[in-house]
Order: C-alpha cells, then sequence, then structure tokens
C-alpha cells in the first residue's frame, strides 16, 4: 500500500508524526526524499504536494492519501473518504474589501474573484446562479482586490489575521476543510487500508487520554473506583499480600488534576500518570 502525504508546507509535519504515532516509523532521512519505507514492506509513503495527493490517488500512483477536503474538492475527483483527522483545520471563504460595497454573494455578480480554488470557486458561484469572472492565482490571494486584479478573493482563513490585515471582511463560507484520509473507492475493502484506518483512529483516541496507574487499600477499592471516571471500569489486579491491589485506568486529560488529588485523599498511593501512544477501543 503507498500513502501519499504533503512533501512540505503546514500539513507535513503533524502528517509524518501522526503516522510515526500510528506506528509506522518511516525510514531514516526520510525527510528530503520522493518516498520513505516503513517497519511494515508493504506499507511504503510518497511526498507529494498537498494539492496533488489527490490527483495521486485517482491515478492508482498511491492507494490512499493524506491532504485536506479542500484539495479533494478542488480536484473534482471521486475519492472515499475514510477518517477525518481534524488537524489543518480552516475555511474557504469569498471576502471583499471591508469599505467596499460587496456586502452579499449576489454583489459578486458581473464582477472578478481572484483565487487558488477555481473549480470550488466555479461550483460554487454556479450552484447560485450568479455570473462571475473567476481569477486563478497561485498565492497572495488576498493582495489582488489592492491592485485591481479582483474584486473579491475566495481563499483560506484560519486565525483571520491575514484577512484582517488586508483590510478584508468574510462574506461568505464556501466550504469549512480539514485534513482527512482518503482512498480510490476500490481499495477501500482491502485489508492493508482497514488496518491503517484502525492504526490512524487509535492514535486519535489516546489524544487527550492519560493513564493512571496507583496502589490501593483493597477495602478503599470501591471508594477509589468511584473517584475514578471511568472510560469503563479500571483494571484491578491483585499484588503481594492480601491489603494492597494495583488499579489502572484511562481518564481524560482535564479530568487528571482533580482525580489525582481525589485519589489521594481516599488512600492510594505511588500514583503514575502516563502519555498514551494508542487506544485501540
Ligand atoms: N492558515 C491555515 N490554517 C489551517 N490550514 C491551512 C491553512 N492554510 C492552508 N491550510 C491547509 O493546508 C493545505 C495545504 O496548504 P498549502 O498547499 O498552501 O501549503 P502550505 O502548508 O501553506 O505551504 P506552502 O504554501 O508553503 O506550499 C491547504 O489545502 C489547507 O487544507
Ligand atoms: O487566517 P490566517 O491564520 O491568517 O491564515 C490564512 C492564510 O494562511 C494561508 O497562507 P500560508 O501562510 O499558507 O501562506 P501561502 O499563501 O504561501 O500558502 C492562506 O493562504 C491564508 O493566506
Ligand atoms: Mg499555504
Amino acid at each position: 500500500m503507498r500513502i501519499a502525504v504533503p512533501n512540505k508546507g503546514r500539513l507535513h509535519e503533524p502528517t509524518i508524526d501522526l503516522l510515526e504515532r500510528a506506528g509506522l516509523h518511516l525510514d531514516n532521512g526520510a525527510d528530503r526524499k520522493l518516498y520513505a519505507d516503513t517497519v511494515d514492506p508493504d506499507v511504503t509513503v510518497l511526498f507529494a504536494r498537498a494539492a496533488d495527493i489527490p490527483e495521486y490517488v485517482r491515478d492508482g500512483a498511491a492507494e490512499v492519501g493524506i491532504t485536506g477536503l479542500d484539495q479533494v474538492r478542488e480536484s473534482g475527483h471521486r475519492l472515499a473518504e475514510l477518517l477525518d483527522l481534524e488537524y489543518g483545520k480552516c475555511r474557504l471563504v469569498l471576502a471583499a474589501p471591508e469599505d467596499g460595497d460587496i456586502e452579499s454573494v449576489e454583489d459578486v455578480a458581473g464582477k472578478t474573484v481572484a483565487t487558488e480554488f477555481p473549480n470550488i470557486a466555479r461550483t460554487y458561484f454556479d450552484r447560485q446562479e450568479i455570473d462571475t469572472d473567476v481569477v486563478e492565482v497561485t498565492g497572495a490571494t488576498e493582495l489582488t482586490p489592492h491592485v485591481e486584479m479582483a474584486d473579491a478573493i475566495i481563499d483560506i482563513t484560519s486565525t483571520g489575521t491575514t484577512l484582517r490585515v488586508n483590510r478584508l471582511a468574510i462574506v461568505d463560507e464556501v466550504l469549512s476543510s480539514s485534513v482527512r484520509l482518503f482512498a480510490r473507492p476500490e481499495v477501500v475493502d482491502e485489508p492493508k487500508v482497514a488496518q491503517l484506518v484502525m492504526a490512524l483512529e487509535s492514535v486519535r483516541s489516546a489524544e487527550g487520554k492519560r493513564y493512571l496507574m496507583m496502589n490501593a487499600p483493597r477495602d478503599k477499592l470501591d471508594t477509589v473506583k468511584d473517584v475514578i471516571p471511568g472510560l469503563g471500569g479500571p483494571t484491578v489486579m491483585d499484588v503481594a499480600g492480601d491489603e494492597t491491589v494495583a488499579v489502572h485506568a484511562v481518564v481524560d486529560e482535564r479530568d487528571v488534576f482533580e482525580v489525582v488529588s481525589d485519589l489521594k485523599n481516599v488512600g492510594a498511593s505511588g500514583i503514575l500518570v502516563t502519555e498514551i501512544e494508542r487506544l485501540v477501543e
């Protein structure tokens, strides 16, 4: 199985990090190569531009790909979405100069809109039957209204800083995007693909969770159990001697602060809090 992942830019590192945490360690020195082997002899990682990944997958150069939903929509290819990986969150918006007279989508009729996403833009305007001239640019889209190249833009925003700095206001949201795992429809049932989905899901399930281990007096076990907010009941193990048991549990990271002091108060000792790499549910 070949997995196409972004070769650079903001999506590169979190994607490599996710694959690593999923246990698919990439060969050393993978960073500057075009592809990398992994610990699994049947899995290779291909590095491609985020915008080209849908084409790699459609074409069969890779079975699956990891890239933004915006890129898949822009490509127009029909790919199966297997997982929302929930990073690279951004919105594609229609924006226009703050002090101009474009306040709704209808105001863009007969005007020019610059974008890196011409296919998404045309579909968006066609659906609303708004006749607009879409001009394709490959970056710095926010500049175009200031140099009379365009009256409005369709571009990515996340914090809103770039729009604000360029005195552009959001007129409408075109698409809400995040990074997804995509596959060619024909391969979705292949065992290797299912294995990858499970591995990536297990990393996501472990995020924000901690593993608690402690000793507790056997006669306090019920109170200890009451204090632990459960993802299922805790695991209880006998330890040498009759009076003490070991208790293990998975808890939400945001509960740890309170739970640990509660546990201490009800008699637990030797409390350990550790990170969880993966959680297969
Ligand atoms: N500001 C942002 N916040 C969150 N996600 C973003 C942002 N900009 C882009 N993305 C997501 O990252 C994807 C890749 O963006 P892009 O191709 O522009 O690469 P980049 O990371 O910006 O690097 P470069 O522009 O230097 O090539 C986009 O398709 C989108 O899904
Ligand atoms: O709402 P904000 O947080 O300001 O983010 C939005 C900006 O981020 C992206 O640009 P990027 O930084 O990737 O530069 P690029 O134009 O070179 O892709 C995007 O094209 C916007 O310009
Ligand atoms: Mg960018």
